[in-house]
């Protein structure tokens, strides 16, 4: 029972503004996402899509109305299968590692955007783009990388990828998502 009013509370506690509009009360939620955890929340789930065992990346692409115009994350490329490419990148061979046939999120994203481009759109992605990822994002004009993750910083492909932004006058900025989990609920459009 507890636990059941400490929900109501939570629940009113979250309808807790009242605005007066036309005279009319009208209640709404402050507990909604806001645009950069949304963008960033967008990346992450479709990063779930990603099979690497290890890292999954995901790459989300916002023009300046707050429109997503890409979505993407890391895979191996169309008709190369899974099950015929390797995602491991524990072997001596270089032929047997990942490396050599994912398809990056970013890349994937500016591939299928679904804009003529992505000129002065802001990317908000799981991991710190890598050095190859960095070209095509300065090519296609992007104008602001918001990123996660920045755990291969000391890697030579995200040193040059930050030498190459730096460069190139782009922008990027470390994200701490306000909320640490964002929890889908498929169950919670039938409360209420
Ligand atoms: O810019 C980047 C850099 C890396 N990725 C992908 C490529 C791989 O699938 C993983 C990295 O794997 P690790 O095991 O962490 O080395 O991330 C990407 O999509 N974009
Ligand atoms: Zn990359």
């Amino acid at each position: 029972m507890t636990e059941i009013k400490e929900k109501a509370d939570k629940e009113l506690m979250k309808i807790n503004d009242l605005k007066i509009s036309n005279g009319e009360k009208c209640e709404y939620r402050t507990d909604y996402l806001n645009w950069e955890d949304y963008f960033m929340g967008i990346a992450f789930l479709a990063a779930q899509r990603s099979k690497d065992p290890a890292t999954q990346v995901g790459a989300c692409i916002v023009n300046d109305e707050m429109k997503i115009v890409a979505i993407g994350y890391n895979g191996f490329p169309i008709n190369c299968s899974d099950d015929k490419f390797p995602w491991t990148k524990e072997s001596n061979d270089p032929l047997e590692n990942k490396y050599m046939y994912v398809c990056h999120a970013e890349v994937n994203a500016i591939l299928n955007k679904n804009s003529f481009d992505v000129k002065g759109c802001s990317l908000y992605v799981a991991l710190f783009p890598c050095n190859e990822c960095a070209k095509i994002i300065i090519q296609s004009r992007i104008k602001e990388i918001v990123y996660l993750s920045d755990k291969h910083a000391d890697k030579p492909q995200t040193k040059a990828s930050k030498m190459m932004l730096d460069s190139a006058g782009i922008k990027y900025r470390q994200y701490k998502p306000k909320h640490s989990k964002i929890v889908i609920d498929f169950d919670k459009i039938n409360e209420n």
